[in-house]
C-alpha cells in the first residue's frame, strides 16, 4: 500500500529539500502532498519535483497555517482526499524581522558560550511579532497552533490502531525554556517569540505523545541544525543573498567546531528522512532527533535530551485546547 506523506511548507527550504530526498529513495511507493501557502511556489516545487521523478504522484494543498478556516477548511479537503495518513510532517515556520545582535555576537566571540551561541543563535537574535486577523500572535498561529489545529482536524485519518502514524514537528535548537512562559504561551511580551513557539512545540509533542500513543498516533521532533534558506537570510536583510554565499568558507570552517551548521536543506533535512525510516514505537519521546553534518560534510542524525517535563506539557496541551475552544465559538459567530 502507498504510504500518504503530508508536509507543511513544502515549497522551499527545509520542507522540499525533504520531498525531494523521500521521492529519491522510493518514487513509486509514496502518495506526497505538498501543503502550502503560496500556490505560485507550491506549483514550481512540484515541477521541480516531477522533472527529477515524472512517475511520482505529488499533490498540491493550499493551507496558511496562520489561518484558523485556512487550516480547517484544508484539513476537510485532506479527509475527503485520504483514508489515511502515514507521515504528516510539521514544518512551515517563520521568523520574521530577525533582530541581529552585533554586541551580543562580539560578546560571545570572547566567551566560553561561543559555541552555544554557533550552535543555538542564542544571545544575538531578537524576533518581531505581528498579530493575525485572528487575533493570535503571527509566529505562534503559524508554528504552532495551525499545526495543533491540523492534528485535531485530522485525527480519524491519523489515528488508526495495528498501522501506526508519525507527526513530525520542525523544531530548532534555538528553543528553550526561559524564553517560553505558561502565562503567556503566545509570547505576547517579550523578544523571543520564535524560540518560545519552538520550545512549545517540543512540550507538545510530548503531549501528544501522552495523549495519542495509544490510538496508534507518535510524534517525534527535530532540529535541522543551521541551514542557509529564506528564513535565515531575513537575519541580516542590508546583506543580499548572494553575499551570504561569500561566507560559505567561513561557515564550513565553523562547522569543524560544531556540526549543528548543516547548512544546506539537504543536509538539514536528514533527521526528518532518518525518522521516516525508523518504527515510530522505537522512539523516545522525550530527545529531539538532530540533523548533523561533519567538518568531512558526512551527514548523520543524533538523539539529544531536550529540557522538557511532563507537567508543563500537559499544561500546555490544555492551555492549547482552550484557545481552540475559545478561537472555534469566534469563528462561528463569524459565519453567522
Ligand atoms: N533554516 C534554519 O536554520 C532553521 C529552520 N528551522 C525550521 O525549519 C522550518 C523550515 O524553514 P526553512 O526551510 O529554513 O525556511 P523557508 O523559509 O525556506 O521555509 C519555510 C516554509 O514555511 C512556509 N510557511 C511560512 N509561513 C506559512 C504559513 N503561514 N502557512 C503555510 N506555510 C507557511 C513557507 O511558505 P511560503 O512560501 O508561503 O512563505 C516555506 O515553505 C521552519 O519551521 C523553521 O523554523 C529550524 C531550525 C533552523
Ligand atoms: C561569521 C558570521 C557573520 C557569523 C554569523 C552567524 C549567524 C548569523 C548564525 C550563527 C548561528 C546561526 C543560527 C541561526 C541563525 C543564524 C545564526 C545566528 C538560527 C537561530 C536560525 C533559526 C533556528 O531555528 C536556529 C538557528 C540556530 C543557529
Amino acid at each position: 500500500m502507498n504510504k500518504v506523506v503530508l508536509v507543511t511548507g513544502a515549497n522551499s527550504g527545509i520542507g522540499l529539500a525533504l520531498c525531494e530526498r523521500l521521492l529519491s529513495q522510493d518514487t513509486e511507493g509514496l502518495q506526497l502532498c505538498l501543503a502550502c501557502r503560496n500556490m505560485g511556489r507550491a506549483q514550481a516545487a512540484r515541477s521541480a519535483l516531477l522533472t527529477s521523478h515524472p512517475t511520482a504522484q505529488v499533490a498540491l494543498l493550499q493551507m496558511d497555517t496562520s489561518s484558523i478556516s485556512s487550516v480547517i477548511s484544508a484539513a476537510q479537503e485532506i479527509k475527503l482526499r485520504y483514508n489515511r495518513l502515514d507521515y504528516l510532517y510539521l514544518n512551515a515556520g517563520i521568523m520574521p524581522n530577525p533582530q541581529f545582535d552585533l554586541k551580543g555576537f562580539f560578546k560571545g566571540l570572547f566567551s566560553s558560550k561561543i559555541i552555544t551561541m554557533f550552535a543555538t543563535g542564542e544571545g544575538i537574535l531578537t524576533q518581531k511579532d505581528g498579530v493575525t486577523s485572528d487575533g493570535l500572535r503571527e509566529i505562534f498561529a503559524t508554528n504552532l497552533f495551525g499545526h495543533f489545529l491540523l492534528i485535531r482536524e485530522l485525527e480519524p485519518v491519523l489515528c488508526h490502531e495495528g498501522r501506526p502514524s508519525q507527526l513530525i514537528w520542525t523544531s530548532s535548537s534555538n528553543a528553550h525554556r526561559s524564553a517560553f512562559n505558561l502565562e503567556d504561551i503566545q509570547h505576547q511580551r517579550g523578544t523571543q517569540p520564535y524560540s518560545s513557539s519552538k520550545y512549545a512545540s517540543d512540550l507538545l509533542s510530548l503531549a501528544l505523545n501522552t495523549h495519542y500513543n495509544k490510538q496508534g498516533l507518535y510524534s517525534s521532533v527535530i532540529c535541522p541544525g543551521f541551514v542557509m534558506t529564506s528564513l535565515t537570510y531575513g537575519i541580516l536583510p542590508s546583506f543580499p543573498a548572494f553575499l551570504w554565499t561569500l561566507l560559505i568558507p567561513l561557515f564550513w570552517l565553523i562547522r569543524i567546531f560544531t556540526n549543528t551548521f548543516t547548512l544546506t536543506p539537504y543536509n538539514g533535512a536528514e533527521a526528518l528522512v532518518w525518522l521516516f525510516k525508523q518504527k515510530p514505537e522505537s522512539l523516545d519521546p522525550t530527545v529531539k532527533y538532530q540533523s548533523l553534518t561533519s567538518g568531512l560534510g558526512n551527514n548523520y542524525t543524533q538523539a539529544r535530551k531536550m529540557d522538557i517535563d511532563l507537567e508543563t506539557s500537559k499544561a500546555l496541551y490544555e492551555k492549547l485546547l482552550q484557545l481552540e475552544s475559545e478561537v472555534r465559538k469566534k469563528l462561528k459567530r463569524k459565519v453567522k
